[in-house]
């Protein structure tokens, strides 16, 4: 069982160190459940978000091989393009040896410029990736280097205190039951939710939708007409900039957020939906998403759920335990 600690950044993302080649270089990646890549930035990339950040040189490593295959990669908010390679990785004490792994070229756009991390470690299914590139996850289930064949987020606003543990469940993180949740589908890790309702009533999803538990997504987002009909709800009004901002006095009587799952009530409480900008300033962590009309709309909950809820990750049986920590 690994332990990685992981640092904050402004409340909004976990990321943690890993490192690739022999002898090791260094790299800060963001541990996402969204997306099935482990990338890098490549010393040959000329993009203002590659001179930031370190970059891997394979001239200077004696396991590096070329696999002449190119990549590109767009997620929400980002993307880059580049080619693959095969390289030993380290993730804490764990060492995946002939692992995919991309190399950037360019990273256009502003997110990955000021991102405090280096680049992403994908821990989502194969089937989001090119069938050359198997997924970190998969070469250590591949490798038995992790006994359980699972991992879990134990993610805190407090001061360095979240974890992401591989081939094992911190029983510390989190108290009473872990509620274990069938995937539908073994994409992203998705599944399905069967109706949120608020003060008892049912206030969006009424018939079940789709819902990604995603660690790489800050806030929480839904079909945009969804996010506006919980905010008329909760009297919550959108600013000039369209920032849907509220009294920070409501995060105390606000009515929680209840996520109906498989059954079981996941209440999100009014704390971990507003979110204090600065002092004095609120504003919700719920928002619209624009998903491409063909795309079916997806429910995003991401690191804004994920501090109320430690989550497993379960490759062994596709399913989702999610448990409340105190
Ligand atoms: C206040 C708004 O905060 C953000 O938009 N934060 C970014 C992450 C920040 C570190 C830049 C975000 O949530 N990005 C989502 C936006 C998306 C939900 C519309 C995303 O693209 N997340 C990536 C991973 C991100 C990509 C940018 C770099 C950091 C990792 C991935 O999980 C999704 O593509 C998965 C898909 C199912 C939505």
């Amino acid at each position: 069982i690994i332990t990685d600690p992981l640092k904050k950044y402004m409340d909004i993302e976990f990321f943690g160190s890993i490192s690739i080649g022999s002898p090791p270089q260094e790299f800060l990646v963001l541990f996402d459940t969204g997306s099935s890549y482990l990338w890098v930035p490549s010393v040959t990339c000329a993009s203002k978000a590659c001179l930031t950040h370190n970059r891997f040189n394979p001239r200077k490593s004696s396991t590096y091989r070329a696999l002449h295959q190119p990549v590109s990669i767009s997620y929400g908010t980002g993307s880059m393009s580049g080619f693959l390679a095969n390289e030993t990785v380290h993730v804490g004490s764990i060492q995946v040896s002939n692992q995919t792994i991309g190399l950037s070229e360019s990273e256009p756009g502003a997110f990955f410029y000021y991102a405090p991390f280096d680049g992403i470690l994908g821990l989502a299914f194969p089937t989001i990736a090119a069938p050359t590139a198997a997924p970190v996850f998969d070469n250590m289930m591949k490798h038995h280097v992790v006994s359980l064949a699972l991992f879990s987020f134990c993610l805190s606003f407090e001061k360095n205190k979240s974890f992401v543990t591989f081939g094992g469940i911190d029983y510390s993180c989190f108290s009473g039951k872990l509620h274990w949740i069938p995937l539908s589908s073994e994409t992203y890790w998705q599944i399905s939710i069967d109706r949120i309702i608020m003060k008892g009533r049912v206030v969006a999803c009424p018939r079940g939708c789709q819902a990604v538990i995603d660690t790489g997504t800050s806030l929480l987002t839904g079909p945009l007409g969804s996010i506006i009909a919980i905010h008329d709800h909760i009297g919550v009004s959108e600013d000039s900039s369209g920032q849907f901002v509220v009294n920070c006095r409501a995060r105390n009587h606000l009515p929680d957020i209840v996520f109906v799952i498989n059954g079981i009530k996941f209440p999100l409480p009014a704390k971990a939906y507003i979110q204090q900008v600065r002092q004095g300033h609120c504003r919700s962590g719920l928002e619209g998403s624009f998903f491409p009309a063909q795309s079916e709309e997806l429910w995003i909950l991401g690191e804004i759920f994920l501090c109320q809820y430690y989550s497993v990750f379960d490759r062994a049986n596709n399913q989702v335990g999610l448990a409340r920590v105190p």
